[in-house]
């Protein structure tokens, strides 16, 4: 059994598609615990406020077939392809750890980890004892460098 994290991002029908998100995440992972919704400003360029949100599940799954459930999870919900990477969207799905696995193909760690506060926020949250596997700190550590984020108890699987 693997342990693995997860960051879903959205800034268009933020809680219609990461409710949408999360109950694919659900069905298709086990052990699944959610962080808070954190709300940032756009990053990279003009456009509506994100939500991210982490999550922490288990799985027997290889690292291919996680990500290859997650683009599929990310095409269900209409995710654009064509767009650019800093432009706005439905939702995103990235793979950020799976265990201590250092991995380049699939970038894993995530090096979004340790440039964006809304993943290690979320992530620090799930897992404020759990040590990066480059950095050999702890994402308590890792999160003191980096300015706070605003946070929400939404329900999201309750809320449309
Ligand atoms: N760790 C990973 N998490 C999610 N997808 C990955 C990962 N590694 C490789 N991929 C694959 O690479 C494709 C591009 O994903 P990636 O998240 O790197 O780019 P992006 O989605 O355009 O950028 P961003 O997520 O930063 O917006 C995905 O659709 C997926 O098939
Ligand atoms: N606040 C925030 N900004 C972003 C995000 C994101 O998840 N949150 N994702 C992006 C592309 O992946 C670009 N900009």
């Amino acid at each position: 059994m693997a342990n693995i994290h997860i960051n879903i991002g959205s800034n268009r029908n933020r809680r219609e598609n990461l409710s949408k998100a999360i109950y694919a995440i659900k069905v298709m992972f086990e052990n699944t615990v959610f962080s808070k919704v954190y709300e940032s400003r756009a990053f990279g360029f003009k456009g509506d406020n994100f939500y991210n949100v982490g999550i922490n599940a288990t799985t027997n799954l290889i690292i291919a077939e996680v990500v290859n459930i997650l683009h599929d999870i990310e095409e269900n919900l209409g995710r654009d392809r064509e767009a650019s990477k800093f432009s706005s969207r439905s939702i995103d799905l990235d793979l950020t750890l799976y265990d201590s696995v250092i991995d380049q193909n699939y970038n894993l760690p995530r090096d979004d980890i340790l440039k964006y506060n809304f993943v290690l926020m979320p992530l620090a949250e799930l897992n404020p004892n759990l040590v990066h596997p480059q950095q050999h700190q702890t994402y308590t550590q890792l999160r003191a460098t980096m300015s706070g984020l605003k946070s929400y108890n939404i329900d999201i699987l309750n809320t449309e």
